[in-house]
């Protein structure tokens, strides 16, 4: 499997008394490409956070690729996100100030996969950004072209599974559906488990599967308090 969760629970240490996630058992199988959707605020992002480590899991437990990252320290758990998980976040992250390629070799560099700026380029060529474009600062990029970098960034240490949040929110239709064509494309031919969040119902063709987090989160129904 590629996610196993059991009896999980969270809630934002800045807010105990509001269980955002409840979910009794969920799981993905390896190579599965997931749709998750939702309303808003009903915990998408938080669950991706959970599933990559950045968010910590004290109730239950949460298997990703064969790890229990419940038991694992923070600092295990950005190991693990190195080297295991791309993630493209919804405002891409990129540093600004760096240029294309090296935005790109900087994440490859703390996989300790270190690729070279021939893998990079070829990654980001079949992106379709060229060399010119590779030697532009992130911040000089249109919007499309920072979500296709931030996708070369994620995928360059070459991830097993690739986490995707709401990516397209920006896009107009057209740049959409290329954007969503080349992933899908890439993630099968890399064979990645790949989880994607948007709130875009339209944009689930091509996955093996779509669903919502509230079938499987009980905390959306209840408005539940611990
Ligand atoms: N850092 C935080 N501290 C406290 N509460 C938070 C934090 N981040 C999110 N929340 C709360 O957790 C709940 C779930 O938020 P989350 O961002 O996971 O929802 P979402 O489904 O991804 O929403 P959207 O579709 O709008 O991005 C919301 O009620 C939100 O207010």
């Amino acid at each position: 499997m590629a996610v196993s969760i059991q009896q999980l629970r969270f809630a934002y240490p800045s807010d105990t008394a509001k269980t955002v996630l409840n979910i009794p058992e969920w799981s993905v199988a390896q190579g599965e490409s997931v749709f998750l959707h939702g309303p808003s605020g009903t915990g998408k992002s938080t669950l991706l956070n959970l599933l990559a480590g950045i968010l910590q899991c004290r109730e239950g437990t949460l298997e990703v690729l064969g790890h229990s990252l419940h038991t694992m320290s923070g600092r295990q758990r950005d190991r693990f996100r190195a080297r295991h998980i791309g993630f493209v976040f919804q405002q891409f992250n990129l540093i600004p100030y760096l240029n294309v390629l090296d935005n790109v070799l900087l994440a490859s560099y703390f996989a300790d996969r270190a690729s070279g700026r021939e893998d990079a380029l070829t990654l980001l060529q079949e992106l379709q950004l060229d060399a010119e474009l590779c030697r532009k600062k992130a911040s000089e990029l249109s919007v499309g072209q920072q979500q296709r970098v931030a996708i070369a960034r994620a995928l360059i240490s070459k991830p097993e599974m690739l986490i995707v949040d709401e990516p397209t929110s920006a896009l107009d239709t057209d740049n959409r559906d290329i954007f969503m064509q080349l992933l899908l494309e890439l993630v099968q031919r890399h064979q990645m488990t790949l989880l994607f969040v948007s709130h875009d119902r339209s944009l689930d063709r091509g996955f093996h599967r779509s669903v919502s987090l509230q079938e499987f989160n009980q905390a959306a129904h209840a408005g539940e308090s611990i």
